[in-house]
């Protein structure tokens, strides 16, 4: 394979989530998810921005298919919000929700694009979250059941199912650190979500198995990072281990090893953190064989020793290298490196897709009415090129979905942060394409790394 071409058949799309782009989050029974509350308590979100509104793709589905049938995408990953199909999170069914993921199916399926649906991208039912949230069990079996009550009325449409999106940032960043909703800083909550997330996972992977005329393939997606230590002082080295252990093999092991891995064990338990001991048979069930393993890439972490740090006796320093809006080094040989890693390590020939890969650059409409954003195509051509190598070292990545369609709710950065190939004017909610959209048509077209 000559460096930049794609294996016949690779699946290229756009990725993009609910709580981020639908906005009418109070239409057609759509219940309160936890980034409803999170976004409008005060302080939690950049300028108080919520998703109130978003990119009010609740209504201008059909216009936005039509720029992803124009981008020439195979695929579309979007993800369903729970509060829509059960506002209560349990118990009653709302059929208009269902309605609306239905019309945005057939949209997809008019066009020839394949849904690839993510069944939990961190909007929670808010009454879940009464009942004690991912810290709870009981929500893992909650999950489960909307999870099969989706199969149940939309597996025929549906090749690619996505269980969980990030595990790690909903269990830390959800519970630990309190950057993202519902906000907690409980460490022992962040533990207990992080395992309920990946029985969660397990449950609706068996009733995904159990359905009998089940069509699709099932998987589960990470957020992956190399992490380095940013000098060569062992103990720098030893918390870049730990960041991994966190960061990775936190649930990388669980999956494809079926048990948590044993040096963060022994870890936290040193730091009076004693984990409970999970049932083994709920272990078991999180190792289940999935269909393909869904990687979300950015950037590495870089790390340093810091003896005053409670959980981790580390932090993570700025690096060197150019970096994106968020503030994250652009690194592509990162991904090369991981995937390599993945398959060497866990996945073998599991198929893996990227299941998002972007950045984020203060993008800006010039006086010609076009966005210009050659650093969004210097990184995604980079990105891609990574991807390429990888594939002919001989990982099996089977797709490539870009983060994302267009701009959206950035979580805590509001809409400060432009992650999108279409530019959103959010006044007017014009979708204007890039210069990153129009090559991003012609890398699809060709199948291929152009210039
Ligand atoms: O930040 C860009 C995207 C989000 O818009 C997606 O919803 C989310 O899946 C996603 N994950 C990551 C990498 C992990 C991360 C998440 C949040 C904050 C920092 C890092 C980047 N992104």
């Amino acid at each position: 394979m000559t460096e930049g071409r794609f294996p016949e058949g690779f699946l290229w799309g756009v990725a993009t989530a609910a709580y981020q782009i639908e906005g009418a989050v109070a239409e057609d029974g759509r219940g309160e998810s936890i980034w409803d509350r999170f976004s409008h308590t005060p302080g939690k979100v950049y300028q108080g921005h919520t998703g109130d509104v978003a990119c009010d793709h609740y209504h201008r589905y059909r216009a936005d298919v039509e720029e992803m049938a124009r981008l020439g995408v195979g695929a579309y990953r979007f993800s369903v919000a729970w509060p829509r199909i059960f506002p209560q999170g349990r118990g009653q069914a709302n059929p208009k929700g269902l309605d609306f993921y239905r019309r945005l199916i057939d949209a997809l399926r008019e066009r020839g694009i394949v849904p690839v649906v993510t069944l939990y991208h961190w909007d929670l039912p808010q009454a879940l979250q009464e009942r004690g949230g991912w810290a709870h069990r009981d929500t893992a079996y909650r999950f489960a059941d909307y999870a099969a009550y989706l199969f149940d009325r939309l597996d025929e449409a549906v090749p690619y199912w996505i269980t969980q999106n990030e595990p790690f940032v909903v269990a830390i960043l959800g519970h630990v650190t309190g950057e993202h909703a519902p906000g907690l800083q409980d460490p022992m909550a962040g533990f207990r979500a992080a395992h309920h997330l990946l029985l969660s996972h397990a449950l609706a992977l068996q009733a995904y198995r159990e359905g009998g005329r089940r069509h699709g393939r099932i998987g589960i997606t990470l957020n992956l990072s190399p992490v380095e230590p940013a000098g060569d002082d062992p103990e720098d080295e030893a918390a870049a281990r730990r960041l991994d252990g966190l960061l990775n093999r936190w649930f990388l092991d669980p999956l494809f090893r079926g048990a948590y891995p044993s040096d963060m064990v022994a870890h936290f338990a040193g730091l009076g953190l004693p984990l409970p001991e999970p049932p083994q048979e709920e272990m078991r069930a999180i190792a289940a064989p999935i269909d393909f393993l869904g990687v979300n890439y950015y950037s590495r972490q870089l790390v340093r020793h810091e003896p005053g740090e409670p959980l981790m006796a580390m932090r993570q320093v700025e690096g060197p290298l150019p970096k994106t809006a968020m503030g994250w080094e652009v690194y592509p040989e990162g991904l090369r490196r991981l995937l390599e890693r993945l398959r060497h390590e866990y996945t073998g020939e599991l198929p893996i897709l990227i299941t998002e890969n972007g950045a984020a650059f203060d993008d800006a409409v010039s006086p010609d009415g076009a966005v210009h954003d050659p650093a969004r195509v210097a990184y995604l051509r980079d990105h891609l090129l990574a991807v390429s190598r990888a594939i002919d070292d001989g990982v099996p990545v089977r797709g490539y979905f870009l983060w994302s369609l267009m701009d959206n709710f950035e979580w805590a950065h509001g809409y400060s942060k432009r992650f999108g190939v279409l530019y959103v004017d959010f006044d007017t909610q014009a979708r204007i394409w890039k210069d990153s959209a129009h090559w991003y048509r012609r890398v699809i077209e060709a199948n291929a790394v152009v210039d």
